[in-house]
């Protein structure tokens, strides 16, 4: 169902002491209300942890990527089924620091969303384009194949579990935002692309969060329009105060 999300990407930030400090000062200062969801994805080797240290409440807790396969001689790789046997339920798939840094394709990432879906659990699947793609105006193209390559082959049943996350790759990490005009022209674009390739009901229900540079600065702006349900956030998510200010917003 369609809600308002808020996600911490903590990337490879936070040794095992680090991550439980942030996790006591969000436990502090995190509203009660349950009007929007909290995730939280610390680095795998933290997750066990962080899932016993939230136990009780209502955040949850998310990995950053996992590996397609069942299980087997892939060494260094983490399964769905190790996920989801520790409490982790949610995953990123696709960030683009996955697509750039180590050559995820569309084609890999769409056998980690079925993997994923198999193990009944919920995908955040990243998709963005590069600034050369928006410099030479084919941004919308780039985001249609990502959503088609990665998502399309999809039951509409199984859109249930999907979360995206536009991230313009721009944007992540540089301190240059999509204003909230363009996030709100590409929402509308990928739910109009949902609706097309499915239908209204589909396209409705699909929660649709924006990333980039998002801060307690210009969150409020940028979740206030109508297709973008709230955030994944990186640098922010890493300052209690800052990820705190951002739920607020959403709220
Ligand atoms: O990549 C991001 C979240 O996945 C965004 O990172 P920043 O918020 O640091 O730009």
């Amino acid at each position: 169902m369609r809600h308002s999300i808020v996600a911490g990407n903590w990337k490879m930030h936070k040794t095992y002491s680090e991550t439980h400090t942030l996790l006591d000062e969000l436990i502090e200062k995190l509203p009660s209300g349950k009007e929007v969801e909290v995730i939280v994805a610390p680095t795998f080797v933290n997750l066990a942890s962080a899932v016993a240290h939230l136990e009780g409440t209502n955040v949850q807790v998310a990995a950053q990527n996992m590996h397609q396969a069942e299980g087997g001689a892939f060494t260094g790789e983490i399964s769905a089924q190790m996920l989801t046997s520790i409490g982790v339920e949610t995953v990123i798939i696709g960030h683009s620091e996955r697509r750039h840094y180590f050559n995820e394709t569309d084609a890999v990432l769409a056998d980690k969303v079925n993997t994923a879906l198999r193990h009944n659990m919920r995908v955040i699947y990243c998709i963005g384009e590069e600034l050369k793609d928006r410099e030479n105006k084919q941004f919308l193209n780039v985001i249609f194949n990502q959503l088609r390559d990665g998502l399309f082959h999809l039951t509409k049943e199984q859109w249930s579990n999907i979360v995206i996350a536009y991230e313009p790759v721009w944007a992540i990490g540089t301190g240059m935002t999509a204003t909230p005009e363009q996030a709100q022209e590409i929402h509308a674009f990928i739910r109009q692309e949902i609706d097309r390739k499915y239908d209204k009901s589909v396209a409705e229900n699909t929660s649709i969060l924006y990333g980039g540079s998002v801060k307690p600065s210009n969150a409020q702006e940028i979740f206030s329009k109508p297709d973008v349900d709230g955030g994944l956030i990186g640098g922010a998510a890493l300052v209690a105060d800052d990820f705190v200010a951002i739920v607020n917003a959403a709220n």
